[in-house]
């Protein structure tokens, strides 16, 4: 008898025929009985029409070699008379076309084709073949012809078990015939062996049953679906992506990030762009990567993975926090990721709380940037690139429930991209916080079960009022409203699934679309302030002094030029809840129109102002020349701009020379000329009112037109 691993029982060695054949090589000890069965089945193989006359002895005393049977002469002491061989067909043998089938055409058929075909001849015969099918090649088509001289590699022992192990595996083959590999396993081992195989085989069965359900929904369509090898490419790929859709997930943390954390990098991009401010596009987008990308991906992996991946983000920053010494203050190249630091400190408070507990260097607070809690940055342009999300998949699947035929295509439309919009929020006062580039989220694919995938999420962009979008120099959009938004790139479409095919021409549609990629535009955006009014004056003229003392702005204040490099806008409050916005520009000088100075880089910010406060120092000679270079700039930049709605403010009246030039100024000027001193408060009720004046002035100008003043 064969084992599992294809061995001999001792005690079953002296029965095996090749056992027997084994000995035969070593002693000769049957060569006279091998000798007689291979005349014997030589002459069968000759005639098997002739078979039951041409036996010189019973046919069953020579092929049944049983237990015993070959271990005396050939005799008629073989256990296995002819009787006993019907007996055993009887009693569970398949019959000898039944072996034949299995041998030739594989197991398979075994169940198909058990109906009772029991001839003595054909039994016989099989007998023969079955010895030799007990070898390897378990599918080949052997005549039996060639069966005889192979007779002494197989042993009946070995059919008398083969034969009981496919009877034992119909069953499961019937119930599953796709799983041949167990069944071929099975024929090879014994029949005592088999018991445990075939509880094995099932239960391996059953599992590949399961298995292949759930890898194969569509399995009853395969055949017919695998004509197109692009379609069957399709396929693999559409359930590999099935089977790696929980970890694909993950993917779109680059989006999620930003929804959740723009608050909190906003401010860490303040820093960013600043520094960047100068930058072409591509410098600006290296520059943010080279910059913050090692944390930048930590950061995600924290957002990503929770919290415990957080805590290692902060270890992780650690070593980087030792660098920042030294730079709290300074505009360095590694200001960046100082200043990314102290925003994470803010969005993860727990975080950097227990990290500033195990410092033991300098103080915590003293490592804190405040150069760039103390200074807002601003920016009034950006070049951004904004593409929309992709269009999920559509789905491809096939139902599939037992015993049901044809379930039908029930792969699901994927869903569509996300938007990239721009939105004005009144809150915002930059363009310090829009990173070079924004993406929509994917949509996601297309399930079954005829399931939609979701679609991407928009991702919103706040930006502050005022701000221009500009696509190659063309204004495409005009953001001065609050709530007002703007599609910047569209979100691709969703595939359609083959479900969406189905049709009466085609009842299992296989194909199916993927998603369509999202819009990418590269976009210019603008801020222009949309205050009320504007101070234009020289430098040194007061300007921000000014401000100051009408408004809780505080710009920087200093006796030299050019002490002001940014817009600052401050709020003029009244007692009756109106507010007027007061914008700083940075000071003018003649020629600015030709770049002089700082240019009329911020001229912008005038365009928009309802009317223009002019800030002259009337302590310096001739001060009405400054106002003449001042319109004549403004004039250079903007025709008509200098004649939008105006006062002249005489700023130093409390210094002796400026009682000298005041009424020189109101000789040599038209508009109307406001003597104040910004630095001790004189007379700036004067101003104040007058300046509530042009606003009341603008805001029914405004509403009589039909349109909506702005507000602060
Ligand atoms: N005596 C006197 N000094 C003033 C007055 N207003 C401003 N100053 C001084 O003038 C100098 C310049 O003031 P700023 O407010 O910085 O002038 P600015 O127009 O903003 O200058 P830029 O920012 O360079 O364009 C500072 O030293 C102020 O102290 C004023 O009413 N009287
Ligand atoms: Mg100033």
């Amino acid at each position: 008898m064969l084992t599992l691993d294809g061995k001999h029982d001792s005690a079953d060695m002296g029965h095996c025929y090749c056992c027997l054949l084994g000995q035969i090589k070593n002693g000769l000890r049957y060569q006279q009985i091998l000798h007689r069965n291979l005349v014997y089945l030589a002459t069968i193989a000759d005639s098997n029409q002739n078979m039951q006359s041409l036996l010189p002895a019973p046919p069953t005393q020579n092929i049944n070699l049983g237990p015993g049977g070959m271990s005396q002469s050939a005799s008629n002491q073989s256990l296995h008379s002819q009787s006993n061989l019907s007996d055993a067909i009887g009693t569970g043998l398949p019959p000898s076309s039944l072996m034949q089938s299995q041998i030739s055409n594989g197991p398979n058929h075994v169940s198909m084709q058990q109906s009772g075909q029991s001839t003595m001849p054909t039994t016989s015969l099989s007998m023969t073949v079955s010895s030799h099918g007990t070898g390897p090649g378990y599918s080949h088509t052997v005549p039996a012809s060639q069966n005889v001289p192979m007779q002494g590699q197989g042993s009946i022992g070995n059919y008398v078990s083969r034969t009981n192990i496919n009877m034992q595996s119909n069953p499961v083959s019937m119930m599953h015939q796709q799983a041949a590999t167990s069944h071929y396993n099975s024929a090879q081992g014994g029949s005592q062996h088999y018991q445990g195989q075939s509880s094995i085989a099932m239960m391996s069965q059953s599992n590949q049953g399961n298995s292949m359900m759930g890898q194969r929904p569509m399995g009853p369509y395969r055949a017919s679906q695998q004509g197109s090898s692009q379609q069957y490419m399709g396929q693999e790929e559409y359930y590999s992506e099935q089977y790696s859709h929980g970890q694909g997930s993950s993917e779109p943390m680059n989006q999620q990030y930003y929804p959740d954390g723009h608050g909190d990098y906003a401010y860490q991009q303040s820093s960013y762009t600043e520094q960047s401010y100068d930058r072409s596009f591509d410098d600006s987008t290296q520059h943010y990567y080279e910059g913050g990308n090692s944390q930048y991906s930590q950061q995600q992996a924290g957002y990503q993975q929770g919290a415990a991946q957080q805590q290692t983000y902060s270890q992780q920053q650690y070593p980087n926090q030792q660098s920042y010494p030294g730079q709290q203050q300074g505009y360095g190249p590694a200001q960046g990721a100082s200043s990314q630091y102290s925003s994470y400190q803010q969005g993860q408070g727990q975080q950097y709380g227990s990290y500033r507990a195990s410092q033991t260097g300098p103080s915590a607070q003293q490592q804190r940037p405040y150069g760039y809690e103390q200074t807002r940055y601003f920016v009034d342009q950006r070049k951004v690139r904004v593409v929309g999300g992709q269009g999920g998949g559509g789905g491809h699947s096939f139902y599939s429930e037992p015993r049901k035929v044809f379930g039908g295509p029930d792969g699901g439309n994927g869903g569509d991209g996300g938007h990239v919009i721009f939105k004005a929020d009144k809150q915002m006062k930059s363009l310090s916080s829009v990173f070079p580039f924004y993406q929509g989220f994917h949509g996601e694919r297309g399930g079954s079960k005829n399931c939609y995938g979701a679609n991407g999420a928009h991702v919103y962009v706040k930006v502050p009022l005022g701000t221009l979008v500009k696509e190659d120099g063309k204004v495409v959009a005009d953001l001065t409203q609050h709530g007002e938004e703007y599609v910047a790139a569209y979100g691709g479409a969703g595939g359609k699934g083959n479900r969406f095919f189905l049709s009466n021409e085609n009842r299992a549609p296989t194909l199916f679309t993927p998603g369509e990629p999202g819009q990418e535009r590269v976009l210019h955006l603008e801020l222009k302030t949309t205050a009320h009014a504007g101070l234009v004056g020289f430098p040194n003229a007061g300007k921000s002094s000014l401000l100051r003392a009408i408004s809780r702005a505080k710009p920087a204040v200093a006796a030299y030029p050019f002490t002001t490099l940014n817009p600052h806008v401050g709020i003029v409050h009244y007692q009756d809840y109106e507010q007027v916005a007061v914008a700083d520009i940075p000071g003018l000088i003649k020629g600015a129109h030709q770049n002089r100075g700082l240019g009329v880089a911020f001229l912008k910010h005038i365009e928009r102002c309802r009317f223009l406060l002019y800030v002259v120092d009337l302590s310096v000679p001739q001060p009405w020349i400054q106002l003449q270079d001042l319109k004549h700039e403004l004039e250079a930049y903007e025709k008509g701009l200098s004649e939008r709605p105006c006062v002249v403010i005489g700023n130093k009246s409390d210094l002796a020379q400026s009682r000298l030039n005041l009424p020189l100024l109101r000789e040599r000027v038209a508009e109307r000329v406001i003597a104040l001193s910004a630095l001790t408060g004189d007379n700036l009720e004067e101003l104040l009112l007058h300046l509530r004046e042009l606003y009341d002035t603008y805001v029914k100008t405004e509403q009589s037109q039909g349109q909506s003043p702005v507000k602060w």
